[in-house]
């Protein structure tokens, strides 16, 4: 079963300690990288841990990552090679970012969103798989030549 490597800032400590809980209840492996305290985290550096995790891990782990918007860490983890952040507050854009995009993190906002929601999106962006079909794999591509460019 996929790994679930997860952190939040201190907006978004409460929210990740139900996500930790709800995802090892499901099943999952979770590397819950912390903080453990509501000390005030600069959410660059949790994005920045999170998605070298999940670079270097391949296609067998997926990230979530929050802040108080989701905003933040989407922009900071998306500046990695290999991340493909995804911020989703609604269903249908957390299955089809992974299907169509091949995200594999999912930034959510602590601020934004409630608990019963959270919960939500993370299992349906954990259960989404990349869909292989020519057009999809062509844009991941494309992603990626931006990636290499710089
Ligand atoms: O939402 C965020 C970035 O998009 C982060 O949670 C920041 O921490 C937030 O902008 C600042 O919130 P703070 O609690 O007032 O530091």
């Amino acid at each position: 079963m996929t790994t679930v490597v997860i952190s939040s800032d201190h907006a978004g400590l409460a929210l990740r300690g139900d996500l930790v809980d709800h995802l090892r209840r499901r099943g999952y492996t979770v590397d819950d990288r912390g903080p453990a305290t509501p000390v005030v985290t600069d959410f660059p550096d949790i994005a920045a841990d999170v998605a070298h995790v999940v670079a270097s891990a391949g296609s067998e782990a997926r990230g979530i990552l929050i802040c108080g918007s989701g905003v933040g860490v989407s922009i900071a983890a998306n500046k990695v090679n290999g991340i493909r952040a995804a911020l989703a507050h609604d269903t249908y854009s957390a299955h089809q970012a992974v299907e169509h995009d091949r995200a594999n993190v999912l930034c959510l906002g602590a601020r934004v969103i409630g608990i019963a929601l959270a919960r939500e999106l993370c299992d349906t962006f954990l259960a989404a798989q990349f869909m292989w079909e020519e057009d999809f794999v062509r844009r991941v591509r494309k992603i990626d030549a931006l990636e290499r460019q710089g």
